[in-house]
Order: structure tokens, then C-alpha cells, then sequence
């Protein structure tokens, strides 16, 4: 399949373009990548396609437990539900590490409140010590605040996250495998770690006369996010052309999505989509949990040299010059929280504003 990739003459992108619209998000099922070696050819023919015209998709055969699946929605529903004091115990403002409680509405996307409340979640670290010289991103190193009237929470989201993190590690040689490359291609990126940035969201029903952004439009800045949905449909992903693509939840599978960090190391072969959620009507409430893999902070991101016939297909790289992308990820990664949270920024980096 590799020698027919390489060997083609025939532009990729014509190929692709010939094709007709999917309404809807694929589904890939990693499982197959065990299989045959001719399943495992055609699982990654599948994931190439997918990658190249979205970088969206369900993932099933990921092997997560659905009991574990079930522990961890139950378990950020019941925080959501806990009076607001001890939510406001663990309020991101009192981390300089951008972990903690966020009320809806104190976090922005393009300038805009969304309108959900969080827990955001990272590696559990101790904190680095910081000097004059250190770079400024070694600030967001450190641990993750844990409400003390829910003792048990930190034991559910640990072992969700690294589970979810294996299924991302498990996506990332899937889309090496994809590319042509070696298994372990970006390895390096996730050395000696991987972040493990874990949010769990609560989006309550639209007032009536309000604004419909649960989160507004955007790019997610890592490498692969793995969405973990309950019941209530809310997430839109929008397509090349610009049209919106419901993505409501599939019982049993993930919904998948590349970041920027793997559309620079592709030179935009890999597409991220920009995607949104939609508040629920009036009187409803919609949670979800957002798991975004990313590259370690130490790092910065290669660019892969992919075979021809996909090379040719490169579209580039967009960049907002407003919000330009660093290859440096430490540095990318704090810029992007402290347009998020400006009030944490306020807080602990006055001196960088
Ligand atoms: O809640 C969702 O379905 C989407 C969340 C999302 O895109 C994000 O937090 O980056
Ligand atoms: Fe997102």
C-alpha cells in the first residue's frame, strides 16, 4: 500500500476533491489495526482520508472500559452539582497553573465568554522551580487542584486520563501508520511526557434571549483530542467548504479530532477542523469531557516529510497573525491560556502582559 502511495503520480488532493461530501463524521474502529495485514493497510487508507478532509472522526474498538466511562460522567456530574462554595474552593484564579474550577462565562473563545462551567485538569506534577531565566510556560507546571468535599474525584479522573491517554498515544501511531511514516514518528513529541490536559464540562440551557455559544468556534492546540460525550447532542464541526456538521453522541465510541500541533508537523496535511458546541434549549443541561493529548512542553514540532504523493497535497499551514503558532510548544501552550483566561493571567502573569 506504502510503494502505491509513493509510486502515484496522481495528485492526491484531485483525488480527494472528486469525491463526494460526507454529511457525517466517519467512523474509524483502531481495533482493525491488529487485525490482517491487509486490514491494517486499509484501516490506515481509511485514516488518511479521514485526516486529510477533517481530522475528525468516531473511534470505536478503543477498548476503554464502558464501566470506567460511566464512573467518570458520573462523578463530574456530581461535582457540578455540589453547592457553589466548594466548586469555588478549587477556582482556577488560585492557580498559576491554569488547573481548577471556571464559573460559565469566565473562560473566552475569540473574545467571547462560553457558556459552560469546567474543571480544568493536567499532568499531576510537582511544581518546577521557576527562576529569572526559566522559561515563562515552566509556571504552568505543577499540581492540579482537588475539592476536598469530593474526595474521590481525583482517583476517577486519574484513571480516566490515563486511559485516555493510551487511546491517544494508540490514535497517534495509527496516524504515523497513516502517513507513511514509522510507528513511533512522533514519539519525540511526546517525550518525556505527553500533557494530559483533561477538561470536564457542564453546559447549562440557554437563557432565552441569550447567546447560543457553549464554546465558540476554534482549533483545538494540541495533538489529538478525544471527546467523551453524554446524552445531549451539542458539538458542530465544520467542514472544508464551511458548512456544519452535527456531531452528536455515538454510545461506545469517542469522538476523535487532530489539533493544530499535527496540521503544523504536517504542513497542513492533516486537517484540524474548527468546531463548536451549541448551549442546549432552555431547561437542559449537556455535559461532555474533553481530553486533549499534547506534545510535551520541553519540545517543538518537527515537520514530517511525507511520502510524495501526500507531500504534494500539503496545503500549508494558516495561521492567524493575530494568533500566530509557535513551533515552540511550552510557548504556544501558555499564549493559548492566557487568551483563555484572562483573569488568571491577570493574576499570575502581570508580567508578561
Ligand atoms: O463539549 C464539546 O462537545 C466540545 C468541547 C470542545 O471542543 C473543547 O473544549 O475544546
Ligand atoms: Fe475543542
Amino acid at each position: 500500500m506504502l510503494e502505491a502511495l509513493t509510486a502515484s503520480t496522481d495528485s492526491y488532493a484531485d483525488e480527494k476533491m472528486s469525491e463526494s461530501v460526507i454529511a457525517h463524521l466517519p467512523t474509524l474502529d483502531i481495533s482493525r489495526l491488529d487485525g490482517t495485514p491487509d486490514e491494517r493497510a486499509s484501516v490506515a487508507a481509511d485514516l488518511r482520508d479521514i485526516l486529510y478532509e477533517h481530522g475528525f472522526f468516531y473511534l470505536s474498538g478503543h477498548g476503554v472500559d464502558p464501566t470506567l466511562v460511566a464512573e467518570v460522567l458520573a462523578a463530574s456530574k456530581r461535582f457540578f452539582a455540589l453547592p457553589e462554595a466548594d466548586k469555588l474552593e478549587i477556582e482556577m484564579i488560585r492557580s498559576p497553573r491554569f488547573r481548577g474550577y471556571s464559573r460559565a462565562g469566565a473562560e473566552l473563545t475569540q473574545g467571547r465568554p462560553d457558556w459552560r462551567e469546567q474543571v480544568d485538569f493536567d499532568c499531576e506534577e510537582e511544581a518546577l522551580a521557576v527562576g529569572p531565566d526559566s522559561p515563562a510556560w515552566q509556571r504552568t507546571i505543577g499540581p492540579n487542584l482537588w475539592p476536598s468535599a469530593m474526595p474521590e474525584l481525583k482517583d476517577v479522573i486519574t484513571r480516566y486520563q490515563d486511559a485516555v491517554t493510551r487511546v491517544g498515544l494508540d490514535v497517534l501511531r495509527a496516524i504515523a501508520i497513516a502517513l507513511g511514516q514509522d510507528e513511533d514518528a512522533f514519539e519525540p513529541m511526546v517525550r518525556p511526557r505527553p500533557r494530559q490536559h483533561l477538561k470536564i464540562l457542564r453546559y447549562p440551557g440557554r437563557a432565552a434571549a441569550g447567546s447560543d455559544q457553549g464554546v465558540g468556534a476554534h482549533k483545538d492546540g494540541g495533538l489529538v483530542t478525544i471527546l467523551l460525550q453524554d446524552e445531549l447532542a451539542g458539538l458542530r464541526v465544520q467542514g472544508q467548504d464551511g458548512e456544519w456538521i452535527d456531531a452528536p453522541p455515538v454510545p461506545g465510541s469517542f469522538v476523535v479530532n487532530t489539533g493544530e500541533l499535527l496540521e503544523l508537523a504536517t504542513n497542513g496535511f492533516v486537517r484540524a477542523d474548527v468546531h463548536a458546541a451549541v448551549s442546549p434549549p432552555p431547561g437542559l443541561e449537556r455535559y461532555s469531557i474533553a481530553f486533549f493529548l499534547g506534545a510535551a512542553h520541553e519540545g517543538s514540532i518537527p515537520l514530517i516529510d511525507l511520502p510524495p504523493a501526500l507531500k504534494r497535497a500539503e496545503r500549508g499551514v494558516s495561521s492567524d497573525p493575530a494568533n500566530p503558532l509557535f513551533r515552540d510548544v511550552g510557548a504556544n501552550h501558555l499564549k493559548a491560556r492566557l487568551r483563555s483566561h484572562p483573569d488568571v493571567a491577570r493574576v499570575h502573569y502581570a508580567d508578561l502582559l
